[in-house]
């Protein structure tokens, strides 16, 4: 794996780096590096993104995985799945499969994972935290992004009613400085919920 873009281990990459499109919202870099640390990934681990978008999130926990490890990357959506092909070669990455589909049809054909992330449910939440945590193996971490208070909500019940443990609501408020004629002033963004939990 050549990452010229970006030669570091450490998360973060700017977002400037991806290639987007404004139909599909990327997870922002300072929230990325947050849902990460929430998965704690290791060298060789398997990595389940579901609602994968642009791919920075699978990206970022290719690197961390390294090329023993491997990233199954879902979206739905067309324009997504060639954005996130697109990143990969970007990135040079080459231990991402990309698999389009909904999730609900896809995830029963996952192998087992180390860690799954769901950046988007289509309203199935619920559901799909469920269906995620039979992929899971024991002690594999599952971490929810999320800006809708209803899906913070289902993500919440679905892990409580598996008994999930070590359950955690983080919201993340970030502003970014911005260069005005006077100054540097903060420019706020919406506040973004990371729900995060860990199979028994
Ligand atoms: C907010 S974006 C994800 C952002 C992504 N983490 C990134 O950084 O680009 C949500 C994505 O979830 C996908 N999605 C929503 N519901 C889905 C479902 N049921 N199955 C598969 N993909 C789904 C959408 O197509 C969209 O690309």
């Amino acid at each position: 794996m050549d990452q010229h873009l970006w030669p570091y281990r450490t998360p973060g990459i700017p977002d400037d780096l991806f290639v987007r499109d404004e139909s599909v919202p990327i997870t922002k870099e300072e929230v990325r590096v947050i849902a990460l640390s929430k998965a704690r990934l290791r060298e060789g681990y398997r990595v389940i993104d579901v609602g994968s978008g642009t791919g920075s999130i699978s990206i970022e926990a290719a690197i961390q995985v390294g090329s023993t490890g491997r990233v199954y990357a879902i979206d739905r959506d067309a324009d997504a799945i060639a954005l996130i092909r697109e990143n990969a070669r970007r990135f040079s990455i080459t231990n991402i499969e990309v698999v389009q589909g909904d999730a609900m049809d896809v995830l029963p054909s996952m192998p087992e994972a180390d860690a799954v992330f769901v950046g988007g449910a289509g309203g199935r939440m619920y559901d799909i935290v469920r269906l995620a945590c039979t992929r899971l193996r024991s002690k594999g971490r599952i971490v929810v992004d999320t800006i809708m208070v209803e899906s913070m909500s289902s993500a919440l019940s679905a892990m409580y009613d598996l008994g999930l443990e070590d359950v955690d609501v983080t919201q993340v408020v970030v502003a970014k400085g911005r260069r005005i004629s006077t100054g540097t002033m903060l420019i706020a963004r919406n506040p973004v919920l990371i729900i995060s939990a860990e199979k028994p």
